[in-house]
Formats: structure tokens, C-alpha cells, sequence
């Protein structure tokens, strides 16, 4: 029993491998159908139903009570690490629940299996361990209350009995309870997906109707049958008769009808809607036994109308209305309204119908006010939600619905994983696995084809021509004003038609449509979320305690992806774990970590396993934890431990002396070694307490209680900014946002560091550039503000070579100024003359600190006269000073002999 094996860790769990199996899938050694069959088969044979993969649980119906589920199991799976006790459904919900509440997310549990594996039972299971183990407020219990008591509600409107299951939910649903970051439970709700509808109208052989059906009439007072105009008797009712097992002796409908009356009080149902609801469950099994007859042409007629009576009281329908719907097609031609009548299969079909949108709007209604009575009543945020899921009915799970999941499952698995090696430094090994996304992609974009198959109303007999039919038959009814049930008296039928827009002449999705885009937004939705599983496995189709079929078996495990999943987990690494749990349990096997390893852990594990031979390609070091490839390498040092402990137990007999003053060494040293433990962790509160208090006065001027938390603030501030900090003079805009106390000692240094980076910037200017910044400088001077032209000649550089001054070697007392001009009208060079060449020249190039603009010439200097046009200056001497224009065209300046 599970109970009695106690605490285990997973690596203690190796011991026991040969006597039950192995525990987790991940350490098998081969990993083969075979051995995780024969696995499954050892374990189930000593009722060890649950087996991980990972943190996967598989599950293997028992058929039987075990005795699993006590308090006393729950509290052993309290708070506890998943790996250290045997598996458990129980692991998995509190692992979900703590990690929700360390981490502050939302988690999901999918449950998946074919009908009768045990989806309903773990998902109860899970549901009664978190009413024993989560925090206890009156809210909460109320709505873990509601969430449990409903079940019985939901079970008779929505479970039948099948050829494989006597309680099959026949319907998809989805349950999340809402946690406060407290962990208490305030609120829940359940969404259900495509009850399969069509069982109200026909039943296969071996198979009966929803439950509450049998129930009502079985358990129902006699009064109630009265009003309600049944008699006891299943088998007077065309639609529980049709499998042919009505009455079935693992089914007490009697005792459950109460469970089911009890439950509808503890949901809030008072009599009034009570009573509707029973009506219109009585007029449903009214309306399958009206039956048509011929009349001459073939049309429908009525046969009675004692039944349709009943159903227009039990709705509170116009009875004409219901007849007339029941039998005439309304036809709207341009001018008129015909009423065309159905033959006998129309009405039929008509009827059917009817019956089937009935009970299933009352099915939605009732889940509605479920979820009403569990909503979260209280204003404050809750922060968490723990989503629990059951994918249910067989026709729900198959195909589409199982490889999108299982495509889903991949994903989030292989993410997990690629996650897990990149926090640890590990580099990712790519994993081979077939990828289904190809089958969903295939159902999902041919609409006409796999996906047409789920709708419900196609499954009837019948040819194509059927759906054409009920095509046309959808929109015609839909303005059909005889027909549509919300003129109703019945306040639940009422609120569940009154909804349907009866103007809207559009085709209606189709079921299949429907349900693609259900399964759409339950994956979007559980991709958001962290996600667990739980597999639940068959043992075999008779239903009978201990009768491991293991073709049956093998069966699921392929139609789960079981070997997948496996695959998957074992990608690269099928072991890991921390560096001290690591060592503190091999550290007997390295005489470098025996008895104490003082240093860091994963230098210890490395001493270690270098100790016991691995080899390099066997393990991988990552940032925390030792990843060990293959199940073998580790049984091989799970062997040696147990070698080991055995030794070390003969060696302690011998030297019991010895053994004893090292035992009570040993136990002073632990003493003194948990009294400083104990220091630390006082010392620790002390500082969080600190650390809090100052947090609060933060915004208070520097005192005792916050000196030490600003102290913290600013060096954090500080060292943020430093990473942070304006990378160029133009950039105005990065600056962090100062806490508080910092305000004024961060305008400081922005200042500081902009007149940094300017000074460095200016000292990163080139001597030339600098010095036509300097001339920009002195002409914004003079002319900025005077001069309309200015603005536009700014960022027009100066050139050096555009004013040169040149003086002859003579006393003349001329001095050209050659000003370059790109304009080819403007007039050229300039000549002046000066009777104080050299003072004006001096005092011309100090200001412009310039000497060398000035060049003295012997003989002649250029002339430009205008743009592009030459001439000249000829300098020379005589008897008279003069000036002239010579032949040449050149000016001649003779300056006077000395
Ligand atoms: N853990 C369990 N211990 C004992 N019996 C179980 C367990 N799980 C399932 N069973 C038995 O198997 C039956 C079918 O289980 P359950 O109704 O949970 O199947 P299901 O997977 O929800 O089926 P469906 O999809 O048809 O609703 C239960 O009524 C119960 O008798």
C-alpha cells in the first residue's frame, strides 16, 4: 500500500524497482512498449495504479475502492516535493496548487482517457483533496461545497450509461476554481463543451438517456409524476427504451434522484426553478412518444393529442402553435406565407429536434446557474486562477480533440525542457518526435472532410441529402413564429430561447464549427497557462477488479502518445537533479565528499562522479543541478550506494567504539551546526523586517529606521544609471527616473555628466574644424540678429583660400585683396592703396590672427577682375611714383627710386 511505504524519495524508489516497477517512466531503461507495459502490469498487480512520466501521471482504472484516498494519505501529500513520495494524484495537485501560489500564475490539469479510464473519478479526487488541504474560510468552503455538490446535478443531466462506462459524462468540460493570493478558493466556474445531444432521441443498443430521465421517473414522489403527467414506468417512453436496458442493476436511480434533489438545493435552485426544471425534462420524454400517422397523401398527422397537450401545459406553449410546427413547414413566398406539410419522417425528425434543442439549452441554462452560484462574490481581486479540465466523452477525445492536445502537450513539454537547459546553461539537443501538427492542420482546413465527421447531426442515418435538409430546415425555423418555444410560460425555456435571434436568417455554425472553434480557444487559453497531466488508462472493458488486458492497454498507450510523451521527457537528459541533494546522497561513494564535502556543491558532485568513472558524454553540469543521460549511469551509482551502506554498516559494527564518539562528534557538530542556522535565519528576519519598515518610511526624511534601505536605493539607483546613462550631447531624453530622495543629486549629475560629454566632445573637434567654429562664433557676434541674410550662411563652412591679401616688395603703398567669388558678374579682386600699408596690415592680421594671409610678391601679382578673368599688377621703380594703365592691360605701379 502506498501509505505504508511512506516517505520515499525517487532515487530510494530505484530500490524498490524490481519488486514494483519503476515509478517514473523517465528511469526506465529501455524504453520500449514492452517494458512500459510490463512496468504498468508489475505495478498494477500490486494495485500501484499511478506511475509518472516526468511530472506526467498515468493512471490504470482499478475497478475497484482502494484504499488511497484517506485524510491520513492527503496530509502525507501536504507541502511535499514531488519526487519525494510515491506517485500520487495527490502530488500533482498540490505541486499544481504551491507552484500557483510560489509563482503566481495559472496552471491547468488536463485529464485525458477514453470513456470509463477515470477522468471523472481523478478529477473529483483532485477536487476533495484541495476541499481538505487548501486554507480554510467559510467563502471557500462554500464554493468548494458548490463545486462538489453540483456534481451530482451535472452527472444526472450530463452522464449516461455507455457499453463502456454506466456513468459516461457525454459531454466536454472545463472546471477552474479561483484562487486568492492567499491560496484561499473564492470563486469557480465550469464551461462545458457539445453535450451529445442526439443520445436524447436515440440510444445504441446496450446504452441508455441521461440519467435524470430514469431518475425522475423512478424517484420522483408520486404527486410529482401527477403534475407532471408521467407514469412509473421507463419502459412507456419511446426515448429510454431504445438500448434496451432501461433498468440496469449497477444503477440505483432512486437513491440518486435524491442525491440530485439534495444537490439542487445546495446550488441555490428554489422550488419554483426546481420545478420548471422538471417540467421540462417530463415534457421532453412527452414529446418522444408523439407519434405521427399517414394520411392519404403521406402527410403527417398526429396520432394523439393527449402527449402534445402535455408538452404545450409542461412548456407553457400554445398547443395549436406546437401541432402546427410539429407537422407544417412554413413557406414564405413573395406575397404570402404557404404551410407546406412534412410527411411522417419530417415530423419526426421535427419532434426529434425540438427534443434535442430543449434539453440542450436547459443543459447550458443549468451550468450557467451553476456557475452563478459559484461565482466570485467577493470584490477582491482574486490574483490566481487553477484551472482543472476533463476532457470527456469518447466522441469529444477522439480524433481532432487528442492530437490537438497531444500537439499542445509537445509543445508546452518541449518548452518546459529547452527552458529548464537554458536556465541551467545546458545546451539544448534537438528532440525527434512526430509532430502531429500536420494531422490538425489537415481536420482544421478541410472543413468538408474530418471535421464534418463530429458534427453530431450528420452521425444520423441517413444519406447527404439529410443535412441539405437540415440545412434549410435550421433557417426556415427560424422565422417560423408558430415555432419558436420562447413565447414559452416555462420561465427556463423562456430564458433559454429568448436569447436566439429569431430574425437572423444566416445559416447557424455547425456543430463541427462549433466545436473547432471551442477547442481553438481552450488552447489559447491553455497556453497561457502552466500545464500538468494525468493520463487515465482502461485496464480492461469488463470492468472487473484486477484484469490488466494488455492489448487493451497497449491500445491506449499508443492512442495517448504515451511513448511520446516518454520520448519526449527523455530528450537528451533523463535524470536531474540538484548539486546538494545529488550529493548528500552519494557523497558515501567518493572519499573526497565523505563524510562532509565543506565546499561548493557542484564541485563536490564533479570530485564525485569523475570518482565513479563517468564518462564525459554521460553528464552534463548545469548552473544548479547534474543531468544525468541515462538511467543506467544512474542505476549503476544507485547500486554502489546500496554496496556502499551495506559496507558501511559491517564497518560499524567492528568499530562500534569508534563509530559511537564519531556519532556523538557528529552530533555536537550538527548541534552547533543547526544553532547557526538558526542564528542565521533570526539574523535574516531581522533585516527583511528592517528592509520592510524602511520600505514604508521611504518617502520620510534620513532617519535610523530608513538610512540603511536609502543607503540601498541609492547605490542601486546609481548603479542602474551608470548602465544607462545619455550616450550623446544631442540626446535629451535618457535620463532614469530618480527615486525620491535621490531628486536633486540626479539633476546634479545629469548636468555633470552633460557638461562631460560636451567638454568631450569639444576635445574630439579637429584643430580646423574648431577654428571654423571659433570665426562661426565671432560672426554670430557681429552679425546675429542684424543681418537678414545671416541665418542661412551658417552652415556654409568658411574657406581658407577665399580672402588672400598680397603686397609688392616696393614702396608703393598697394595692397590687392583677392576675394574668390563664384558669381561671374561680380566684380573681382580688390586694389586699394594706403598711405599705412604696414599698420593697416598688422593691425588686419592680428585680428584675424592670420600672418600668413599676407604674401609680398617681387614683380607682379595676379589679378582676378572679374570671375574667371585675369589680369595683373606689374610693380617696379623710377624716377616718379606713378600708376598707369600699361599696354598689356596690366596696371603698372612705379614707386619712386630711394
Ligand atoms: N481511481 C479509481 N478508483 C476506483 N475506481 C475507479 C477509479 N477511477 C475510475 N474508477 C471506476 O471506473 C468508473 C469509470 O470512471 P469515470 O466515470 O471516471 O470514467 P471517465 O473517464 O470519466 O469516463 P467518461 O469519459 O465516459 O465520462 C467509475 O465509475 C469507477 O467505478
Amino acid at each position: 500500500m502506498l501509505v505504508a511505504q511512506g516517505r520515499l524519495d525517487v532515487e530510494g524508489a530505484l530500490t524498490a524497482r524490481d519488486r514494483v516497477g519503476i515509478q517514473d517512466f523517465v528511469l526506465l531503461d529501455e524504453t520500449t512498449e514492452v517494458a512500459v507495459i510490463s512496468n504498468l502490469k508489475k505495478r498494477f498487480s500490486k494495485d500501484l495504479i499511478y506511475t509518472y512520466i516526468g511530472t506526467l501521471i498515468v493512471s490504470v482504472n482499478p475497478y475497484k475502492d482502494l484504499d488511497i484516498y484517506s485524510k491520513k494519505q492527503m496530509d502525507v501529500y501536504m507541502g511535499v516535493n514531488f519526487f519525494e513520495l510515491p506517485p500520487h494524484i495527490y502530488a500533482l495537485a498540490d505541486n499544481a496548487y504551491h507552484t500557483m501560489l510560489t509563482e503566481f500564475n495559472n496552471h491547468f490539469i488536463l485529464i485525458s482517457g477514453e470513456s470509463g479510464a477515470g477522468k471523472t473519478e481523478a478529477s473529483k479526487k483532485i477536487l476533495q483533496y484541495y476541499a481538505v488541504s487548501c486554507p480554510s474560510t467559510t467563502l471557500m468552503n462554500t464554493v468548494r461545497d458548490k463545486m462538489l455538490m453540483s456534481n451530482p446535478v451535472l452527472e444526472a443531466f450530463g452522464n449516461a450509461k455507455t457499453l463502456k462506462n454506466d456513468n459516461s459524462s457525454r459531454f466536454g468540460k472545463y472546471m477552474d476554481i479561483q484562487f486568492d493570493s492567499q491560496g484561499d478558493a473564492v470563486g469557480g466556474h465550469i464551461l462545458n463543451y457539445l453535450l451529445e445531444k442526439s443520445r436524447v432521441v436515440h440510444q445504441n443498443h446496450g446504452e441508455r438517456n441521461f440519467h435524470v430521465f430514469y431518475q425522475l421517473v423512478e424517484g420522483g414522489s408520486d404527486d410529482l409524476l401527477t403534475q407532471l403527467g408521467l407514469e412509473r414506468d421507463v419502459q412507456h417512453y419511446y426515448y429510454l427504451t431504445q438500448g434496451e436496458c432501461a433498468i440496469v442493476s449497477s444503477i440505483n436511480d432512486k437513491n440518486d434522484w435524491k442525491s440530485v434533489k439534495n444537490a439542487l438545493q445546495v446550488i441555490e435552485f428554489d422550488e419554483t426553478n426546481t420545478n420548471h426544471l422538471f417540467r421540462v425534462v417530463a415534457s421532453v420524454l412527452h414529446l418522444g412518444n408523439v407519434h405521427f400517422d399517414p394520411d392519404s397523401k403521406g402527410h403527417a398527422l398526429l396520432k394523439n393529442n393527449t402527449e402534445l397537450n402535455w408538452v404545450s401545459d409542461l412548456l407553457g406553449v400554445d398547443a395549436n402553435s406546437l401541432k402546427e410546427g410539429l407537422t407544417f413547414r412554413k413557406i414564405e413566398a413573395k406575397t404570402e406565407q404557404v404551410l407546406s406539410p412534412f410527411t411522417i419522417d419530417h415530423a419526426i425528425y421535427v419532434r426529434d429536434a425540438l427534443a434535442k434543442a430543449i434539453y440542450g439549452q436547459t443543459f447550458t441554462w443549468l451550468v450557467n446557474r451553476i456557475n452563478e452560484s459559484m461565482e466570485n462574490k467577493l470584490c477582491t481581486k482574486n490574483t490566481e486562477i487553477f484551472a482543472l479540465f476533463v476532457v470527456s466523452f469518447e466522441q469529444f477525445c477522439i480524433n481532432y480533440c487528442n492530437e490537438k492536445l497531444q500537439q499542445l502537450f509537445i509543445q508546452l513539454t518541449l518548452k518546459a525542457e529547452q527552458e529548464e537547459y537554458e536556465a541551467e546553461g545546458i545546451e539544448w539537443e534537438p528532440v525527434q518526435f512526430f509532430n502531429n501538427k500536420i494531422i490538425c492542420d489537415l481536420v482544421e482546413e478541410k472543413h468538408r472532410g474530418i471535421i464534418s465527421i463530429l458534427d453530431e447531426e450528420c452521425l444520423r442515418p441517413g444519406d447527404a441529402t439529410d443535412l441539405t435538409f437540415l440545412e434549410r430546415l435550421e433557417e426556415k425555423m427560424g422565422n417560423h413564429p408558430h415555432f419558436l418555444v420562447c413565447q414559452s410560460k416555462n420561465t427556463i425555456v423562456r430564458e433559454c430561447f429568448s436569447a436566439v435571434d429569431t430574425t437572423n436568417k444566416r445559416r447557424p455554425e455547425t456543430v463541427a464549427t462549433q466545436f473547432k472553434n471551442s477547442l481553438q480557444k481552450l488552447t489559447e487559453m491553455l497556453m497561457a497557462k502552466e500545464a500538468w497531466y494525468i493520463r487515465c488508462l482502461k485496464s480492461n472493458e469488463s470492468k472487473q477488479p484486477g484484469q490488466f488486458d494488455e492489448a487493451l492497454i497497449r491500445h491506449q498507450v499508443k492512442y495517448l502518445g504515451l511513448m511520446e510523451h516518454l520520448r519526449v521527457r527523455r530528450a537528451g537528459f533523463a535524470y536531474r537533479r540538484k548539486y546538494e541533494d545529488f550529493l548528500k546522497r552519494y557523497k558515501p561513494l567518493c572519499p573526497a565528499t565523505w563524510p562532509h564535502w565543506r565546499g561548493i556543491p557542484a564541485d563536490g558532485v564533479e570530485l564525485l562522479v569523475q570518482h565513479l568513472g563517468y564518462l564525459p558524454d554521460e553528464y552534463k553540469m548545469g548552473r544548479t543541478k547534474i543531468f544525468i543521460r541515462h538511467p543506467r549511469t544512474l542505476y549503476a551509482t544507485e547500486d554502489a550506494y546500496e554496496k556502499c551502506k551495506h559496507d558501511l554498516g559491517d564497518a560499524s559494527k567492528r568499530n562500534f567504539h569508534f563509530m559511537s564518539s564519531a556519532t556523538k562528534i557528529e552530533t555536537c557538530w550538527r548541534g552547533a551546526q543547526a544553532r547557526k542556522e538558526k542564528e542565521k535565519r533570526a539574523w535574516a528576519v531581522k533585516v527583511i523586517k528592517k528592509f520592510i519598515k524602511a520600505y514604508i518610511n521611504r518617502g520620510e526624511a534620513k532617519s535610523t529606521d530608513n538610512s540603511e534601505y536609502l543607503a540601498f536605493v541609492r547605490q542601486s539607483y546609481l548603479n542602474r544609471l551608470k548602465n544607462n546613462l545619455p550616450k550623446t550631447v544631442l540626446d535629451k531624453t535618457t535620463w532614469l527616473t530618480p527615486p525620491a530622495v535621490l531628486t536633486e543629486a540626479s539633476e546634479i549629475l545629469r548636468k555633470l555628466h552633460y557638461r562631460l560629454m560636451v567638454r568631450k566632445y569639444v576635445r574630439g573637434i579637429p584643430p580646423q574644424k574648431k577654428a571654423q567654429l571659433q570665426m562661426k562664433v565671432v560672426t554670430s557676434a557681429i552679425f546675429k540678429g542684424k543681418k537678414e541674410s545671416y541665418p542661412p550662411s551658417i552652415a556654409q563652412p568658411f574657406l581658407d583660400t577665399r580672402i588672400r591679401i598680397s603686397v609688392s616688395n616696393l614702396s608703393d603703398g598697394i595692397i590687392v585683396i583677392h576675394i574668390t567669388c563664384e558669381d561671374p558678374k561680380q566684380k573681382g579682386d580688390l586694389i586699394i592703396q594706403c598711405d599705412h600699408l604696414y599698420e593697416f596690415l598688422t593691425k588686419l592680421s592680428i585680428i584675424a590672427n592670420k600672418q600668413d594671409a599676407i604674401k609680398v610678391v617681387q614683380g607682379s601679382i595676379k589679378l582676378e577682375i572679374q570671375s574667371g578673368k585675369e589680369s595683373a599688377v606689374d610693380f617696379t621703380t623710377g624716377q616718379e611714383a606713378m600708376v598707369y594703365k600699361a599696354k598689356n592691360g596690366h596696371l603698372m605701379v612705379v614707386s619712386k627710386n630711394k
